[in-house]
Order: structure tokens, then C-alpha cells, then sequence
């Protein structure tokens, strides 16, 4: 029998990546979701359950009604610097949710959760590339409430036995290979689509945020990894679960790291478009330099980033933002 798995959030750019690719594996995803940020639409006929994961009575509900074994949980506010701005709508949201969610699949006996943590939870990190072992000290309000929502599972697993798997991505990018969904967020607020904007003519010129920084071309460095590579891990997180592996928190990302002005490079490579920027001040709330360490991933779940080049990733988002692009051939 399909298992059935509610994935929060499953109406946004990672979510619904994940649960196309859950459907097409042999699992039966269920989304649920409150449309804050997500579209209908990118779930295709994936069922959706439209409800706040603040909510623990219809959460319980949904995972009664379809009698769901496991939970992801993608829903969260997720932009660093309106974090800084917004601390409280990120408590709210982010560990009201988290409170939500437990509270909700304790009352219906799930005990599988795999979390959309990040790599915000290092903060400015003592070394590179990060391991999981190296210290969560955040410097948003963002990765506070995300490094909560860890602690918050791994209290659950004492008291209450809620086996989870942690994934604490890097920079997520890129598209649906076959060119069914795109990264959708309003506003838009990420590097990568604003860069392709930027060169179709649809936006203003990019603005840098910080040129100053302690890097070798003065830009912040980022880890991108695909949506389909990320999507592909919780795949492989649910097996480690259902086969009664053990807790774990995972770094997911490429291991490369790419700045800003590699960002605006590779997108001229792929677009042949030119991209007008604007050199501005530092963004509050972020860290100069952040990459991954991937070995444990690779070690405890077998995952490796496959599309995760920064052709590939611009290749596939580029249709999104006005440009030509190239998708994978049939799914
Ligand atoms: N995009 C990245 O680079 C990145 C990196 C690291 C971690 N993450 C995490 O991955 C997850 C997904 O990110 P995304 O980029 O797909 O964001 P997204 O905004 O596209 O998706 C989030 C989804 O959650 C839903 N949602 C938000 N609050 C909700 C609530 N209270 N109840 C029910 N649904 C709610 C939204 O409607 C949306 O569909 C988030 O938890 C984010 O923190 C993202
Ligand atoms: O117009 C822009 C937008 C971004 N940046 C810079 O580009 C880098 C990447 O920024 P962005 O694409 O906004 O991603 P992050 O702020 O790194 O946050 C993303 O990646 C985090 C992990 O690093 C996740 O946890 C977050 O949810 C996700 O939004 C940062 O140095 C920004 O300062 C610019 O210079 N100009």
C-alpha cells in the first residue's frame, strides 16, 4: 500500500517540488497548506488541505482523515532579511507552527517529521565548509526560530519518541527539470531570480548587498543547491524513518560556494543577456561566507547533489523569468 505522507507547505517552491516527486515515487502526498505564500496550482492533482499548521486540532484532523505515516514539514516564513524586520510574525509563524504541528501529530500518533531547517542556524561560521557538529549561533531572527524548531524535536523525541530528520538546506534555486513549476515567491526577494529578472528587462538593475565583505571579490558567498536535489533528499529522509533509522540533522547543499558577482557571471553565460546591477550597503542579517560540508548526507542517506552546477540551475529557472531555456527531456 501507497504510505501517505501530509507535506506542510506543500503548495511552495521546495513542497511542491517534493510532492510531485512523492507521487511519482509510489508515495501518496497530502499538502497542507494556508496559501500564504504557495499556489494552488503547483500541486497539479495533488490533494490539498487548506489549513494553518498553527492550528493543531486540523492538523490532527488531516492526518486522521488520510491516514498519513509521516509528515514534512515545509511551512515557515522564510526570508532572512524581513526577519530582521519582522521578528515576531517569524516566532509566530515559524515556532507557533512547529508548536502546532507537534501538538497535532501527537494527538494523531505520527511520529516521523522530516523539518526544512537551514543553514541559517550557523550564523557566521567559525569554519568552512560547515559541518553539522559546528556551532548554531544565528545571527537573524529567521534562523533563531528555526534552531527552536530543531531543539523543539529533538525535546519531542525524548518525552514523546518523534524520530525526525533535521535538513538543514543551503541556498535553495533552479525549477521543476521538466518544466512544470517555477520559484514563485511575492515578493521576490532571492538572489538568483531577481539576477534573471534583471537581465529580461522585467525588473531594475540587481542590487548587490554589500560589496565589502571578507571574500575575494568582496560579495557574499552562497552554497545553491537544486529544488529537485533537495526534493530527492526528503525522499530518502522518509525511507531512513520508515526503516526505523535513527534522528538526524543533515547539511544539504553542493559544497561550492558561489558569490554574488558569480551569480550575475553565470547568468550572462546562460542568458547572453547582460544583468544592470547596483552596488549598495550590506543587508542586516547576513553572513558573508556560507558552504557546506555534504560528506554526512552522502554518508547517512546516501544523497548526493547531481543538478546542482550553476548551469543546470540557471538552465532550468531561466524560462521563468522571460528568457529561453533548456528542460529536461520527458519525466
Ligand atoms: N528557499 C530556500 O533557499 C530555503 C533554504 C533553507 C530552508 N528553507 C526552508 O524550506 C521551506 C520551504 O521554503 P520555500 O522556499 O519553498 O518557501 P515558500 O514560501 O515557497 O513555501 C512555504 C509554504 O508554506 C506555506 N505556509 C507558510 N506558513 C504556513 C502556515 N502557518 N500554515 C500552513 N502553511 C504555511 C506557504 O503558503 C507556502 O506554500 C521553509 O521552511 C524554509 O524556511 C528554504
Ligand atoms: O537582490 C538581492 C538579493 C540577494 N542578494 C544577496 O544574495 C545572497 C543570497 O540572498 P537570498 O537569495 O536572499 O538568500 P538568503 O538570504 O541566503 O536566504 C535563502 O537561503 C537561506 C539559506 O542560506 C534560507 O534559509 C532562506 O530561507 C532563503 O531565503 C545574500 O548574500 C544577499 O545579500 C543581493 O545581493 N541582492
Amino acid at each position: 500500500m501507497r504510505s501517505t505522507v501530509l507535506v506542510t507547505g506543500g503548495a511552495g517552491f521546495i513542497g511542491s517540488q517534493a510532492c510531485r516527486l512523492l507521487a511519482e515515487q509510489g508515495w501518496s502526498p497530502v499538502a497542507f497548506d494556508n496559501l500564504s505564500t504557495g499556489h494552488r496550482d503547483a500541486l497539479g492533482e495533488i490533494p490539498l488541505v487548506r489549513g494553518d499548521v498553527r492550528d493543531a486540532p486540523a492538523v490532527a484532523a488531516a492526518l486522521d482523515r488520510y491516514d498519513a505515516s509521516a509528515i514534512i514539514h515545509f511551512a515557515a516564513k522564510a526570508y532572512v532579511g524581513e526577519s530582521v524586520v519582522q521578528p515576531a510574525d517569524y516566532w509566530d509563524n515559524n515556532v507557533g507552527g512547529m508548536i502546532g504541528l507537534l501538538a497535532g501529530a501527537r494527538a494523531a500518533g505520527v511520529t516521523r517529521i522530516v523539518f526544512s531547517s537551514t543553514c541559517a542556524t550557523y550564523g557566521v561560521p567559525g569554519r568552512l565548509p560547515i559541518r553539522e557538529n559546528d556551532l548554531q549561533r544565528p545571527i537573524n531572527p529567521y534562523g533563531h526560530t528555526k534552531l527552536a524548531c530543531e531543539q523543539m524535536l529533538r525535546d519531542h523525541e525524548v518525552a514523546y519518541g518523534t524520530r525526525h530528520v533535521a535538513l538543514r538546506y543551503f541556498n535553495a534555486a533552479g525549477a521543476d527539470p521538466w518544466g512544470r513549476m517555477g520559484e514563485r515567491h511575492e515578493p521576490e526577494t532571492h538572489l538568483i531570480p531577481l539576477a534573471l529578472r534583471a537581465a529580461s528587462g522585467q525588473s531594475g538593475p540587481l542590487r548587490i548587498f554589500g560589496t565589502d565583505y571578507d571574500t575575494p571579490d568582496g560579495t557574499c558567498i552562497r552554497d545553491y543547491i537544486h529544488v529537485h536535489d533537495l526534493a530527492r533528499a526528503h525522499l530518502l529522509a522518509l525511507r531512513h524513518l520508515e526503516e526505523e533509522g535513527e534522528s538526524l540533522a543533515l547539511n544539504l547543499g553542493s559544497g561550492r560556494g558561489s558569490s554574488v558577482r558569480d551569480i550575475v557571471a553565470a547568468v550572462e553565460t546562460v542568458t547572453g543577456r547582460a544583468v544592470p546591477v547596483i552596488e549598495e550597503a550590506r543587508r542586516p542579517g547576513d553572513p558573508p561566507v556560507l558552504t557546506a560540508d555534504p560528506t554526512r548526507a552522502a554518508e547517512s542517506l546516501g544523497f548526493r547533489a547531481e543538478m546542482s552546477d550553476l548551469a543546470t540551475i540557471l538552465r532550468h529557472a531561466a524560462p521563468w523569468f522571460g528568457h529561453e531555456g533548456r528542460h529536461e527531456q520527458a519525466a
